[in-house]
């Protein structure tokens, strides 16, 4: 028997709509991903196996959204939207429902041609619809996952992703099919700093951490900064950018 008669008998039996469902779950166990009472949104989602994963994950307390251009059929605790993701519309739709995002999943997938080369664009134009939605409705230290086919363009996708999170790892979840090219892209902690790595700004120091740094604020990003006291006023350059907080030393 083969893997993937493997995972389709276990969602059968387990009441999943899709063997998909394993996906998410390998997801999350490597990548630590859905947490009780949390908000996600999950685009590409009929028939809706990663919308039960992720509504049995958050609880009652947490909210799932899922959007397909697909009918998807109802389902307890989780809210549907139909439409494409490439279009407008649909994206404004989802942003007006949704706010503020814990995590935003896509499973999308083109309509495959067989054309390699073909279906990997299109799905790299797809992660990149998700993406942007992503970062319109991510809070800091939000999570992204999107699936896409190997390919050429997968590097320059990823390093596009890359500044906007703490890091991206790609995930090849054991329950995807032998034969498919297709593995996710996760990004970890998105940041929403004013500031970047590297940048030297002037800031005044208006408190001491536990550890005697000194705090700074910019447009209410928290910096640590090394050496400085309460009062002063300094030019420092960013060493470190976390999602909810930063380090930063004087510059010399
Ligand atoms: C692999 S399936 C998703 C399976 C789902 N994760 C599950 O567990 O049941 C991919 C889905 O992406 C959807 N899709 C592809 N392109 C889309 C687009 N532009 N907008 C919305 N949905 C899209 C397809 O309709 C299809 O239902």
């Amino acid at each position: 028997m083969t893997g993937k008669d493997e995972y389709y008998n276990r969602a059968k039996q387990e009441g999943y709509r899709s063997r998909s469902a394993y996906k998410l779950k390998q997801l999350d166990r490597t990548a630590n991903l859905l947490d009780e009472g949390a908000t996600v949104v999950d685009l590409g989602a009929a028939p809706g196996g990663w919308l039960q994963v992720a509504q049995q994950e958050v609880g009652e307390t947490g909210t799932v959204v899922g959007v397909d251009r697909q009918r998807i059929d109802a389902l307890d605790g989780v809210e549907t939207v139909r439409g494409d993701m490439t279009e407008e519309s649909t994206k404004d739709e989802v942003r007006e429902i949704v706010g503020e995002a814990d995590v935003v999943l896509s499973d999308m997938a083109p309509n495959m041609t067989g054309e390699y080369d073909l279906d990997h664009a299109r799905s790299v134009h797809l992660v990149r619809q998700a993406l942007e939605v992503a970062l319109d409705l991510l809070g800091p230290g939000g999570d992204f996952v999107a699936k896409v086919f190997d390919g050429q363009d997968l590097d320059d996708l990823k390093a596009d992703i890359e500044p906007e999170f703490e890091y991206v790892r790609e995930v090849r979840p054991d329950a995807s099919r032998e034969s498919s090219s297709e593995l996710f892209l996760v990004g970890k902690g998105r940041l929403t700093a004013p500031v970047a790595e590297g940048d030297t700004v002037t800031v005044e120091i208006v408190d001491t951490g536990h550890e005697g740094d000194g705090i700074a604020k910019v447009e209410g990003y928290t910096l640590f900064v090394s050496g400085a006291e309460t009062g002063e006023e300094v030019e420092v350059r960013i060493d470190e950018i976390k999602p909810k907080y930063g380090f930063a030393q004087p510059v010399e």
